[in-house]
């Protein structure tokens, strides 16, 4: 690869100015041995890993909030210390030396409680609590007022680590299970961050890859910044077609890559002051088909301080190894394993044996127990509207969602089924991501999902913010070389596979998409 200059070429990274920190980034895989996970440290490692320069560079810059910010993955070893740093340790109080090595060990035991790793160098402390964002970071009451509104009473271990990380001024990419809260750990530090009132610049952009994600973020970052006057824009398509941007107060603007794209090109959309860029389902945004425009627009985004942040709940080695080389001295926060489902859905395997069977299987499911929401995936949008013809036959409230609808169609499709109008939604995998179902049982794989990723994502909607969930996955023989890889995810996140399936090898698995049958397979009951 042409070094990664296709996708930031926008960012100027000044190699000089940042000598030092580029050193760190380009001997990072060298540096690999040095990286300590807090987590697994004990005190007397912690003493011996701990570099001792950043007590110094602490104390310089005048930390004055309660954190810690000064253990670096990039340090020198103890050893290598080198005699001046030693000589300034010297002058560090005793008790001020113990007060930061106590402060490690309750970040170390506050990550390991919540499965939080990090890297990168000097990670500020975790949240406790959402108190210390007034405690530690000045806060304003009305944000801690609408968190308290909104039902949240702790951080959710992604919060406890990115926003304290964004806080401090850090760009970050992070990797945390469907379900986790990852849009209030970025839109959270953001609000705090941007002084409002000034009304002639776009000053942060999220990006999400479908206009039902951009819109569900939209929703909940008002809700966030309730009773504070932010301008909080979601990019429709008449905004993206017709507005006069310099006229527009924007605070935050959401949307996605494709009409902001348009709107930078055709509207002349100034983007050059926007001091946070969100990437959410980033792994999402760096597939082929965003890449132009994920890359436009990282461009047009040329205030040189602007903070970057990748979010998603996969996090593909690509991607990271991107991220840890482009942006400035990032932190890397992974909140349990990397690329894992949730654990709080409870994942089943069904051999449908073929389409027919697929359909019965489906109808037997919901004779037994319909319990309403149910989302299902089909892998594409004939088989979307196929399956809703076949069980609108029913008494079901039935009704599907793809990329072949309007615009108001599919607003219309999500708004009925949060409202509880339509009982069981078909979907493509245009809401697999970032969806919010609140109270979503169940997830039906009726096709076999094309990717790893693809099937965390799909389960991923049922089972959110600590409740249970469900996820069935039905397959046919086409899909039989596929299970094991499968099989691997759902152990890791607590499901029981049955044994042969684990003795089946792995095969590559990315865009499985098989020819399939039609659905369509006559009255079920043979009538
Ligand atoms: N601190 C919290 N306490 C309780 N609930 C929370 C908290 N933060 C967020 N939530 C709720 O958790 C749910 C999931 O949040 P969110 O959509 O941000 O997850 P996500 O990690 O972005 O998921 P995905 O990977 O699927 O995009 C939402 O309903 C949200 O309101």
């Amino acid at each position: 690869m042409e070094d990664t200059s296709f996708l930031f070429a926008g960012l100027k990274f000044d190699k000089k100015k940042f000598a030092k920190d580029f050193q760190k980034f380009k001997g990072y895989k060298e540096n690999k041995a040095l990286e300590v996970d807090l987590d697994f440290v004990d005190d007397a490692k912690i003493e011996a890993e701990v570099g001792k320069k950043s007590i110094r560079k602490r104390r310089r810059k005048g930390t004055t909030e309660g954190s810690v910010e000064g253990f670096s993955v990039f340090n020198k070893s103890a050893s290598a210390v080198n005699e001046t740093e030693l000589n300034d340790e010297e002058e560090e109080k005793p008790s001020e030396k113990k007060e930061f090595f106590r402060q490690l060990q309750r970040d170390a035991l506050l990550r390991k409680d919540h499965k939080i790793h990090i890297s990168g160098s000097n990670v500020p402390s975790p949240l406790q609590s959402f108190q210390e964002l007034s405690t530690r970071y000045g806060c304003k009451p009305y944000l801690l007022r609408n968190l308290a509104e909104l039902g949240y009473k702790e951080p959710t271990p992604i919060q406890r680590q990115a926003i304290p990380v964004l806080l401090s001024g850090r760009e970050c990419f992070a990797c945390a299970p469907t379900g986790s809260g990852k849009t209030l750990a970025f839109i959270c530090p953001i609000l705090m961050k941007l002084k409002h009132g000034l009304k002639d610049r776009v000053r942060a952009v999220v990006l999400c890859p479908t206009r039902e994600l951009a819109a569900q973020t939209a929703r909940e970052s008002k809700k966030l910044a309730q009773g504070k006057n932010f301008y909080i824009n979601l990019m429709t398509k008449e905004l993206s077609r017709s507005a006069d941007f310099s006229k527009v107060p924007c605070d935050i603007l959401i949307s996605t890559p494709l009409r902001l794209e348009f709107a930078i090109r055709k509207r002349k959309l100034d983007l050059s002051r926007v001091e946070f860029l969100v990437l959410d389902e980033s792994d999402q945004l760096f597939e082929l088909g965003f890449m132009k425009q994920i890359d436009f627009v990282v461009k047009a985004c040329s205030n040189p301080s602007v903070i970057r942040m990748l979010f998603s709940a996969t996090l593909p080695d690509t991607v990271e190894d991107l991220a840890r080389t482009l942006m400035h001295d990032a932190v890397r926060i992974i909140v349990g394993r990397k690329n894992t489902a949730s654990p709080s859905v409870k994942q089943k395997l069904v051999f449908a044996g073929s389409e027919e069977g697929k359909f019965l299987a489906l109808r037997q499911i919901f004779a037994e127990s319909l319990n309403p929401p149910v989302l299902i995936f089909v892998h594409s949008m004939e088989r979307a509207k196929e399956l809703c013809r076949e069980l609108a036959c029913t008494d079901i409230k039935v009704d599907a969602i793809h990329s072949d609808l309007q615009e108001a169609q599919r607003e219309n499709a999500v708004d009925n089924f949060r409202a509880g109008k339509t009982w069981v939604l078909i979907a493509t995998d245009v809401v697999a991501r970032g969806m919010d179902f609140k109270g979503l049982n169940c997830v039906i794989n009726y096709d076999f999902p094309e990717s790893a990723a693809a099937y965390i994502h799909r389960i991923g909607r049922a089972g959110r913010a600590g409740r249970e969930g469900e996820a069935i996955t039905f397959y046919t023989e086409v899909d039989v070389p596929y299970l094991r890889n499968l099989a691997n995810i759902m152990l890791e996140s607590g499901s029981e596979v049955p044994s042969w399936v684990m003795s089946k090898p792995k095969a590559k698995w990315k865009k499985h998409r098989p020819v399939r049958n039609s659905i369509f397979c006559g009255p079920a009951d043979g009538k």
